[in-house]
C-alpha cells in the first residue's frame, strides 16, 4: 500500500534558524517560506535527491506542534509521511485492521495540494505517520479500476 517517503516532518522552534542550517552549513536546497494556517503550521520544504525535509515551525495558538515543541524545546523529528495511490482505498484498508486514523477521517489538502491524513503514533512504533495522495484524481473524482456511482 505505502509507496515512496515524500517527506520526513522536523519540528523546531525557529524555522528560519533551522533552514539556515539547512542551507548554509549542511548545502542543501531550501525554498521559501510557507504559512498553512488550516494546519497550524509554517513550512519549509528542503529538497533532497530521493526525498525532502519538511522544517515547520507553530503558526497560531491551536497549532499541533506546540505540545510536541513542549516536550521537546529544540525540536524533533515529527512524523514521516508517505505516498499512496489512493488515500481513500488505504484509509477504509487500515481502519478495517484497526489502525487509528486521527482527525474525523476525511482527507484533508496538505501542502503539496494533495489529499493527506495522519495515522497515530502508538499504532506505528511510536512514528506519527502522515499519507499523501499521488495520483492525482480525473475531474470527475473517479479512481481507475472503481466503480462509480451512478451519477444523478
Ligand atoms: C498537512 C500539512 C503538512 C503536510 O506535510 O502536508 C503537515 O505535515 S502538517 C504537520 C502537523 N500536523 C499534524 O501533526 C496533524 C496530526 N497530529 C495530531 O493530530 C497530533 O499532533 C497528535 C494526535 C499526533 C498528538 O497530539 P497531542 O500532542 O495533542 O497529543 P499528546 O501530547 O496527548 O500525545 C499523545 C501521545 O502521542 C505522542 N506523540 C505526540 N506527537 C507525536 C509525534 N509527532 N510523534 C510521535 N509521538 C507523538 C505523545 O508523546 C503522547 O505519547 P504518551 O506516551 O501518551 O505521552
Ligand atoms: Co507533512
Amino acid at each position: 500500500m505505502i509507496g515512496r517517503l515524500n517527506h520526513v516532518g522536523i519540528a523546531v522552534p525557529d524555522l528560519a534558524a533551522a533552514a539556515a542550517q539547512y542551507r548554509d552549513t549542511l548545502g542543501a536546497e531550501v525554498g521559501a517560506p510557507r504559512d498553512l494556517p488550516e494546519h497550524g503550521v509554517t513550512v519549509i520544504f528542503v529538497t533532497l535527491p530521493n526525498t525532502k525535509i519538511e522544517l515547520m515551525q507553530p503558526l497560531g495558538a491551536a497549532s499541533p506542534l506546540s505540545g510536541f515543541l513542549r516536550s521537546a524545546p529544540a525540536g524533533g523529528m515529527h512524523h514521516l509521511c508517505y505516498e499512496v495511490p489512493d488515500i481513500v482505498d488505504a484509509r477504509d484498508r487500515l481502519v478495517r485492521q484497526g489502525a487509528r486514523v486521527l482527525g474525523d477521517g476525511t482527507p484533508r489538502i496538505g501542502a503539496h495540494g494533495r489529499p493527506v491524513l495522519f495515522l497515530h503514533p502508538k499504532d506505528f512504533a511510536g512514528c506519527l505517520i502522515e499519507l499523501e495522495e499521488t495520483e492525482p484524481r480525473p475531474a470527475d473524482g473517479a479512481r481507475a479500476g472503481r466503480p462509480q456511482p451512478a451519477r444523478p
